[in-house]
């Protein structure tokens, strides 16, 4: 593989099985992508595009094909394996926020860096809280938090562990319009600073905009694969 690519989908199908049924929801899907892009999934609901991101970040196993991160092939590895390669290397947002409802906004961002037994922890934490603007709530619970501050822990969460790929999967679709511009800007500002590579699945044309690649599925398969 290139060294430039820091993710290679080969030839990759998903089939879900259940009583006695396959559902095929990915049909050979082929794309790499560089180190440092912005990409956007995009198509329409039931395409298979959290299947796909879900792939792609070792949360599940493709059922035919190659998914390989960080020149790391993922299909050879256990389950351990691959929970140190999400905490080493990935990031995530997701539409529905999934802090941890008994931790505070501080001690969400913490997590992430204690599990990589990371120095002056704290620090850091409050340090990325400020960025995301939210300095005088660390100490609140995410039900104590609005959707969009609740993002926005997430975002500061989601950079903590340095991620060299991050995947957010519709990180603005329970926002209001506002919001979640707001919450947009933030996302592409904290990850020019970073450098992250950066894969977005979204419905939302606007966001799916600001990348500079837009791949669009379609029953499963790529539609379509622009350079925006
Ligand atoms: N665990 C599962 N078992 C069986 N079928 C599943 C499972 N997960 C997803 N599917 C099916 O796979 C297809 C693709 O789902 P997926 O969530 O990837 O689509 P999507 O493009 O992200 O849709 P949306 O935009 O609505 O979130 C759907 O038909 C869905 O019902």
């Amino acid at each position: 593989m290139s060294a430039e690519n820091i993710l290679e989908v080969q030839n990759v199908s998903k089939t879900y099985k259940s009583a006695g049924t396959a559902l095929r929801v990915l049909s050979n899907i082929d794309f790499s992508i560089p180190r440092g892009s912005t990409v956007a999934i995009t198509g329409p609901s039931g395409s298979g595009k959290t299947t796909l991101l879900g792939l792609c970040a070792g949360l599940d196993r493709a059922s035919a094909g190659s998914v390989i991160l960080n020149k790391v092939k993922l299909d050879q590895l256990n389950e351990n394996e691959l929970a140190a390669i999400r905490n080493n290397h990935v990031g995530f947002i997701f539409q529905n926020f999934q802090l941890m409802p008994t931790l505070t906004a501080l001690e969400n961002v913490m997590v992430p860096m204690e599990l990589r037994r990371e120095k002056n922890v704290t620090q850091r934490a409050m340090e990325l809280l400020a960025k995301v603007g939210l300095s005088d709530r660390a100490q609140h619970y995410p039900i104590q938090l609005s959707g969009g501050e609740q993002q926005r822990v997430s975002l500061a969460r989601a950079f903590s562990n340095k991620p060299d790929i991050l995947f957010a999967d519709e990180p603005t679709g329970n926002l209001d319009g506002e919001t979640s511009e707001k919450i947009q800007q933030l996302l592409f500002e904290l990850n020019r600073e970073a450098g992250t590579t950066l894969i977005i699945v979204t419905h939302d044309l606007e966001l799916a905009a600001h990348t500079s690649r837009i791949i669009k599925l379609k029953a499963g398969t790529i539609q379509s694969d622009l350079y925006v």
